[in-house]
C-alpha cells in the first residue's frame, strides 16, 4: 500500500516540478515537458481512484463482517439462551419425577396393598395399571382402585344376600310344609324371559350414550315390576351411575323417583322397572293351615316365590313400617294381626283407624281394638308384662302366650307432655330390647319417617329405631323416609308403586315383594 502512495507521490510531484519549470514564454501545450507532466497527472489521479476503490472495498469488507460478527452473536445468544431453557425444564422434569419417586416411596406400601386386596380381582387391577401408563397421580389411582374394590365387595355382598335369602326362603317353605295349601290364585311370576321390549331399547340406548356395551340376558317379570338383567363389562366404576341417569331419562322417569339399579352377579346388573297399573298382578291373602305357637307374618310374593317373616327368629323380633297414604300400609297391619291371631297370639292395636278392624271381632277373642289415646297405657302393660316374664323360666316361658303390640300412626301416639313422652319412650325401647326373648313383638307403622328433635317432639327417636330390626317400606313420597327406615337402598321407596308394592329388609334378607290382599279375612 505505502509503493502506491510512494508512486502517486512521486509521479504528482514530478508532473508539479514539470509545470512549475516550463517556460512561461514558450507557450506550446505539446512540449515533452507538459506531455510528461499530463501523463504523470493522469498516472497518479489513477493511482488515487484505484486506492479510493481499495478503501471503499475494504470498508464494505468490514461492515459486512461486523454485520456477521453480529448475526453469529445473536444466533449464539439465542442458542445459549434455549440450551438454557431446556436446562431449566429438565431440571424441573428432574425435580417432578424426584417429587413423584418420594411419593411413590411413602405410597407404594399402601397400593401393594390395594393390589393384594385387588389381586383377585383382575378388572379393578387392569384399571389401576391402567390409569398409572396414562399419567394419572398415584392418590387418584389409589382413591379410584379403592371405590372400584368396594363396589365389588358391594356386588359380593349382595350375591351373598342372595343366597341366604334363598336359603332363608327354602327353611319357611319347609317350616310351612305340612301346612301349606297354595291358593289357587298364586302362580309363578318369575318367568324369565327375553323381551323385545321398548324397555330393553331405551336402557340399551342409555348404556351406548355412557359408552358401554350391554345386552340384555334376561327378563324377570314380579307382580309390580319388571327386573331386567343386563351384562356389563367396564373397568370405569363411575359409568354406572351415569348409565342410570340416562337410563331414567330414555324411560322418561323423574327426579323424585329412583329406578332400582343394582349389582346382580359379577359383570351384571339388574334394573327394576314398575310395570304400569293395569299390567300389575295382585293376589288375595291365600288361605293356610296355621301352627298354633308359631309367629309367622306371611307378606307376599318375590320374585323367589312366597316371603314370610317370623317375629321368632333373632332377625326379625320388631317390625318398623312405613308407607305414604294409599300405599297399603293399613292392608297389611291388618293381613299380619290376621296370621298372628290365627297362631293364636294376643294382637293388641292401637292408632291407625279403629274401624279397620271391625269384622276381627267377631272372629277373633284375642284381639283389642283402641283409640289412639289408649296406646300410653298399652305400652305401659306390654312393660310391665316384659317385667314379669323376664323372671321366668325357660319352660314357664315356652307357655306363654306370645302378645303383639300394633302401633298404626305411631307420630299420633306419642305423649306431648315431657315427663309421660319420656316415660313413653323409655317404655316402649324397653319392649322392643326385651321383648325378642320374652314372644312380645310390637309393630309400629308410620306415615313418613322424621327423625326426634325439638323441632319435631313426636318423631321417632334413634333408639327406639335402633330395637326394631325388620323394616318393611312401601311407596313413600320422599327418599329420606326410605334412608331412615330401609337399611341399604331406602331412595327405592320412591320407585314403588303403591297398593302393596312393597320392600322388606332385615339382616341379610332383602326382599321387594307384592303383599297379598286383606279385604275380607280368609274364610
Ligand atoms: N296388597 C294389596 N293388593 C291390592 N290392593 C291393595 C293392596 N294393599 C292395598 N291395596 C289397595 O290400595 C288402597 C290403599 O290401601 P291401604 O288403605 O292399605 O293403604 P294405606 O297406606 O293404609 O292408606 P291410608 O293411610 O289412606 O289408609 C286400597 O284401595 C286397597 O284396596
Amino acid at each position: 500500500m505505502l509503493l502506491c502512495w510512494l508512486k502517486i507521490a512521486t509521479s504528482g510531484l514530478a508532473a508539479l516540478v514539470l509545470t512549475l519549470s516550463a517556460n512561461p514564454k514558450n507557450l506550446k501545450l505539446f512540449t515533452t515537458a507538459n506531455i510528461a507532466a499530463i501523463a504523470l497527472a493522469s498516472y497518479a489521479g489513477i493511482e488515487l481512484r484505484k486506492l479510493e476503490k481499495y478503501y471503499q472495498d475494504k470498508e464494505r469488507c468490514e461492515d459486512m463482517l461486523a454485520a456477521l460478527k453480529d448475526t453469529q452473536a445473536e444466533e449464539q445468544l439465542q442458542f445459549l439462551s434455549s440450551a438454557a431453557q431446556r436446562k431449566r425444564e429438565n431440571e424441573d422434569a428432574d425435580k417432578r419425577t424426584q417429587r413423584q419417586l418420594n411419593l411413590l416411596q411413602k405410597t407404594a406400601p399402601l397400593f401393594s396393598e390395594v393390589l393384594n386386596l385387588t389381586g383377585q380381582n383382575g378388572a379393578v387391577e387392569r384399571m389401576a395399571l391402567g390409569m398409572i401408563q396414562n399419567g394419572e397421580p398415584l392418590g387418584n389411582v389409589l382413591l379410584a382402585a379403592s371405590e372400584a374394590e368396594m363396589q365389588l365387595e358391594q356386588a359380593k355382598l349382595q350375591a351373598q344376600i342372595h343366597q341366604r335369602q334363598l336359603e332363608l326362603q327354602v327353611k319357611q317353605v319347609q317350616q310351612l310344609k305340612s301346612a301349606e295349601v297354595t291358593p289357587d290364585s298364586v302362580t309363578s311370576t318369575s318367568t324369565p324371559q327375553i323381551a323385545n321390549s321398548s324397555k330393553i331399547d331405551g336402557l340399551k340406548k342409555a348404556a351406548t350414550v355412557v359408552g358401554l356395551t350391554t345386552q340384555c340376558l334376561g327378563v324377570d317379570i314380579a307382580p309390580s315390576y319388571e327386573r331386567l338383567i343386563f351384562s356389563i363389562r367396564t373397568e370405569d366404576f363411575q359409568s354406572i351411575p351415569k348409565f342410570k341417569a340416562a337410563s331414567k331419562l330414555a324411560l322418561g322417569i323423574t327426579d323424585k323417583e329412583d329406578l332400582p339399579f343394582y349389582i346382580y352377579a359379577p359383570e351384571q346388573i339388574a334394573v327394576e322397572v314398575a310395570l304400569k297399573p293395569e299390567d300389575r298382578t295382585y293376589y288375595d291373602f291365600p288361605l293356610k293351615h296355621w301352627n298354633q305357637g308359631s309367629r309367622l307374618i306371611i307378606l307376599g310374593l318375590s320374585l323367589d316365590g312366597e316371603v314370610i317373616i317370623d317375629l321368632a327368629s333373632e332377625d326379625t323380633p320388631q317390625l318398623l313400617v312405613v308407607g305414604t297414604t294409599g300405599s297399603g300400609k293399613s292392608n297389611f297391619f291388618r293381613a299380619a294381626a290376621y296370621c298372628l291371631l290365627m297362631q293364636g297370639a294376643r294382637v293388641d292395636v292401637c292408632g291407625g283407624k279403629v274401624s279397620d278392624y271391625e269384622d276381627f271381632a267377631d272372629r277373633f277373642s284375642q284381639i283389642t281394638m283402641n283409640d289412639m289415646g289408649k296406646t300410653f297405657e298399652f305400652v305401659g302393660e306390654y312393660f310391665q308384662e316384659c317385667v314379669s316374664r323376664n323372671s321366668m323360666t325357660k319352660a314357664e316361658l315356652d307357655q306363654q302366650q306370645p302378645w303383639v303390640l300394633f302401633i298404626d300412626e305411631y307420630k299420633g301416639t306419642v305423649p306431648l307432655d315431657d315427663p309421660r313422652r319420656k316415660t313413653y319412650d323409655q317404655q316402649l325401647c324397653e319392649v322392643g330390647r326385651r321383648g325378642r326373648g320374652l314372644k312380645i313383638h310390637v309393630v309400629i307403622g308410620l306415615q313418613r319417617a322424621a327423625k326426634r328433635g325439638k323441632e319435631d317432639p313426636q318423631g321417632l327417636p334413634p333408639d327406639l329405631r335402633d330395637n326394631l330390626p325388620c323394616r318393611i317400606a312401601f311407596r313413600c313420597v320422599d327418599a329420606t323416609s326410605g334412608r331412615m327406615i330401609l337399611m341399604r337402598r331406602g331412595e327405592a321407596v320412591t320407585s314403588l308403586q303403591g297398593r302393596g308394592d312393597g320392600i322388606v329388609q332385615s339382616g341379610l334378607l332383602d326382599k321387594r315383594f307384592q303383599a297379598y290382599r286383606f279385604d275380607t279375612i280368609p274364610a
